[in-house]
């Protein structure tokens, strides 16, 4: 049988067998690195009310969006980004909203404000209901996970309240014939965080290296979501639970404008990333550092910052 990423239905953790739940979201960031979530909570009326301003944000003019550049907040050019390994620049532009200090609670994170594009004045209540509803999917995400880390279905909970997490709407151009041999729209790459919460692409081109060193497409339905473990969960867990390499492909069929919007999901810098002791073993594999300094190191290796 064909391989496929396993497919989960979150109402069975929040309205069904959790422990099942539990066991085939473990599974199945072991197996692939990725699901597919379905019955996610998040309104599939939101996800195209976002899709919607994706497109009419990316299509204002060049100068008004680089106006709206503030380093890890707002717009980032086209051709900014690359992969940590790659000497090419991936064939994308994004937008970034990031979590906002709340209000009347002090919190040791220098969290930047967002910056909103004064032309779509809906852009900003809706990327902040998505950016709620995301992070919710992912805190009830780690919650699941959490038993079979062996640690309490709440440890995650305050670690990832305040954190750095980030919304990251992109935007991949049709790709110009002239373009350089050996760039993509993503290159190979694994995600930085604990979990990749993402609003399913409307189009194709996501691609996971499968364990047995093949390509697999990531492919499913718009309102699906699609989670992926990122190298601070692989670090925890002493790589028991892997980040997974992945990429996107130049469109093979009509070369039209893609749309993604990855939630990416952060604890607070002073979080230590040790690995955990229900998966020390024979021993940790990785040095202690916390989250705040490794992602500052792989903001650097991307070309995100100086
Ligand atoms: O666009 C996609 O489908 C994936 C994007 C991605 O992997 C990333 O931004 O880290
Ligand atoms: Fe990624």
């Amino acid at each position: 049988m064909a391989k496929r990423v396993p497919e989960l239905s979150l109402s069975d953790f929040t309205a069904g067998d959790a422990a099942a739940f539990s066991d085939a979201l473990m599974r199945g960031l072991q197996d692939y690195g990725f699901i597919i979530l379905k019955d996610h909570g998040v309104p599939v009326d939101l996800l195209g009310k976002a899709y919607g301003l994706a497109e009419a944000v990316f299509a204002l003019p060049e100068e008004v969006k680089r106006r709206c550049a503030a380093g890890l907040r707002g717009y980032t050019p086209f051709g900014t980004e690359h992969a940590k390994d790659s000497r090419h620049p991936d064939l994308k532009e994004f937008w970034q909203i990031g979590r906002e200090a709340p209000a009347g609670v002090e919190i040791d994170e220098d969290l930047p404000p967002n910056v909103w594009p004064a032309e779509l004045p809906d852009f900003r209540p809706t990327f902040e209901r998505l950016f709620g509803a995301l992070d919710e999917t992912g805190r009830t995400l780690l919650r699941a996970l959490a038993p079979k880390l062996g640690l309490p279905a709440g440890h995650f909970d305050p670690l990832v309240r305040h954190g750095t997490s980030i919304l990251r709407v992109l935007h991949y151009p049709p790709v110009d014939d002239g373009i350089a041999a050996g760039c993509v729209r993503s290159a190979a790459h694994e995600d930085i965080n604990f979990l990749t919460i993402m609003v399913a692409a409307k189009g194709a081109g996501l691609e996971l290296l499968d364990r047995d060193g093949t390509w697999l497409p990531v492919e499913t339905d718009p309102t699906n979501l699609i989670v992926d473990s990122g190298d601070m969960l692989q670090r925890l867990t002493n790589g028991i639970i892997p980040a997974t390499t992945h990429r996107v492909v130049n469109p093979a069929g009509p070369n039209v404008s893609r749309y993604s919007m990855p939630f990416f999901m952060h604890p607070s810098s002073a979080v230590p990333l040790d690995v955990l002791p229900s998966c020390v073993g024979d021993g940790a594999k990785y040095p202690p550092i916390t989250a705040g300094d490794f992602l500052a190191e792989r903001l650097r290796e991307i070309g995100l910052t100086k």
